[in-house]
Formats: C-alpha cells, sequence, structure tokens
C-alpha cells in the first residue's frame, strides 16, 4: 500500500524538455501532471506526438531532455490489441497480467466474452480482439492507463459500446485513464481533463476540464 506521502504526489509527472528523433526535435516543453481519479484526453493532429508521450510515460521511449515518474504501476492498450496468436484468451490474460486463470475467465466474462477463454485471438471479430485487450489491461490492476486511440476503425455504434464498456470498467476500478484520441466528441464523452498539443516542435497548447462532467443540476 502506499504511503500518506506517495498519495499527495501526482501520478504522473512528466516533463520533456526536448524530444529529438532523426534530425527532428518532435516535443519541446511538455509539462503534464496527472492526478489520481483523472481521465486526461491527449490531443492533436495526426504525427504531432501523442503516442510518443505515451511510450515515454510507459518507459518505452525516452526523452533526449526531460524526466518521467509514475507513482504505480502502468498498463497500455495499443492502438492494435497486440494479443498473442499462439495463446488462448485465458493465457493472453494470465500471462500479461499475471492473474490467474479463474481470474482471467471472470475478466474475460467481465468484457462480454465469458466461457471464450479457450479460443483463439484469430478466432475473434475486431471488437472481441478490442474487448480482451481493455480485459487484460484492466486485469493487470494499474494504477494509470494508457490508452492509445483504442477506439479508432470501429464503426459508430461498436464504438460507442467500446466507450460504455471503459467507462463501466474505469469507473468500477477507480483507474487514473490517460488517452490518446484525435476524436472530439470522443474526448468530451470519456475525460474530466483535455490537453491539446500544437506548434512543431510540439507542445501543450491548451489544458482545460471537461465541463459536462459536473453533476447535472436538475431543470425545473
Ligand atoms: N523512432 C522514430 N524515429 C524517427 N521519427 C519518429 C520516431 N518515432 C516517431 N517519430 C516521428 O515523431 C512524430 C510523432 O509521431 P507520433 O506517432 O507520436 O504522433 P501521433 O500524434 O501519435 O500521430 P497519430 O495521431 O498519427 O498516431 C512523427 O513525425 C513520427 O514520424
Amino acid at each position: 500500500m502506499s504511503s500518506p506521502a506517495a498519495n499527495q504526489l501526482p501520478l504522473l509527472d512528466l516533463r520533456i524538455e526536448h524530444l529529438q528523433r532523426a534530425s527532428e526535435v518532435i516535443l519541446g516543453g511538455v509539462a503534464l501532471r496527472v492526478t489520481r481519479g483523472e481521465t486526461v484526453a491527449l490531443t492533436g493532429p495526426s504525427g504531432i506526438g501523442k503516442t510518443t508521450i505515451l511510450r515515454v510515460i510507459a518507459g518505452l521511449d525516452e526523452a533526449t531532455q526531460g524526466q518521467c515518474k509514475v507513482q504505480g504501476k502502468i498498463a497500455m492498450v495499443f492502438q492494435e490489441p497486440t494479443l498473442l496468436p499462439w495463446r488462448n484468451l485465458t493465457q493472453n490474460i494470465c500471462l500479461t497480467a499475471g492473474v490467474t486463470p479463474a481470474e482471467a475467465d471472470q475478466w474475460l466474462a467481465d468484457v462480454g466474452l465469458a466461457r471464450r477463454g479457450g479460443d483463439y485471438p484469430g478466432q475473434l471479430s475486431l471488437g472481441q480482439e478490442r474487448r480482451l485487450a481493455l480485459a487484460r489491461a484492466f486485469a493487470a490492476k494499474p494504477d494509470l492507463l494508457l490508452m492509445d486511440e483504442p477506439f479508432v476503425s470501429l464503426d459508430r455504434e461498436l464504438a460507442d459500446e467500446m466507450m460504455a464498456l471503459f467507462e463501466k470498467l474505469r469507473d468500477a476500478h477507480q483507474v487514473t485513464t490517460l488517452l490518446v484520441t484525435h476524436v472530439a466528441e470522443e474526448a468530451e464523452r470519456l475525460a474530466t481533463r483535455v490537453i491539446t498539443l500544437g506548434g512543431k516542435p510540439a507542445r501543450i497548447i491548451s489544458d482545460a476540464p471537461v465541463l459536462d462532467h459536473s453533476p447535472e443540476v436538475p431543470r425545473p
């Protein structure tokens, strides 16, 4: 269990002063703090550096100059589900999240894949693959969940269903989330705060709460 002092620290404290790839400076001056309970959407044009920021936070990439502190455990949902095709669904969860087969099967049931544990990823539809990727990420019991365009290339109805599933899991397990998306409605629906990147090299050009998420006042 974390100490009271640790609880007062932001869950994520990221400062990228400079991130260069080849001869190009991609990011410059990105300071981002996320506290427990927030769902932060990270938006901006294609190619600006959103995925790169998630990769730095996850420890998959490094800033040329800067630092990243995370108080706790991270799980990541990539744009593509990155499943293990030669392992069945139960094993896909057990191996990456470190849970028992019974726990993995419960996670499968929680995302609408009950009794599918013996199947293989190749037998799943795109929507079912995304459900498995969500189950696997939540099963790891992360303090901070990083999601990179998890609802991209789904039709509207399926995207809506997946967002509802994400909201249900996030609220039930109280997982702080940093979500990359280029869809404004998605950010407004899911996030408590929206951060927008712009410029070259990219920096944060706006950081604003989503006001719609305050409790609704009943109309007279
Ligand atoms: N290893 C690398 N070497 C060279 N350039 C890179 C490398 N990784 C990323 N880039 C470049 O960094 C920039 C930011 O890429 P990134 O994928 O983070 O953007 P993004 O905002 O997530 O884009 P999208 O919304 O299209 O996914 C791009 O111009 C990309 O080509």
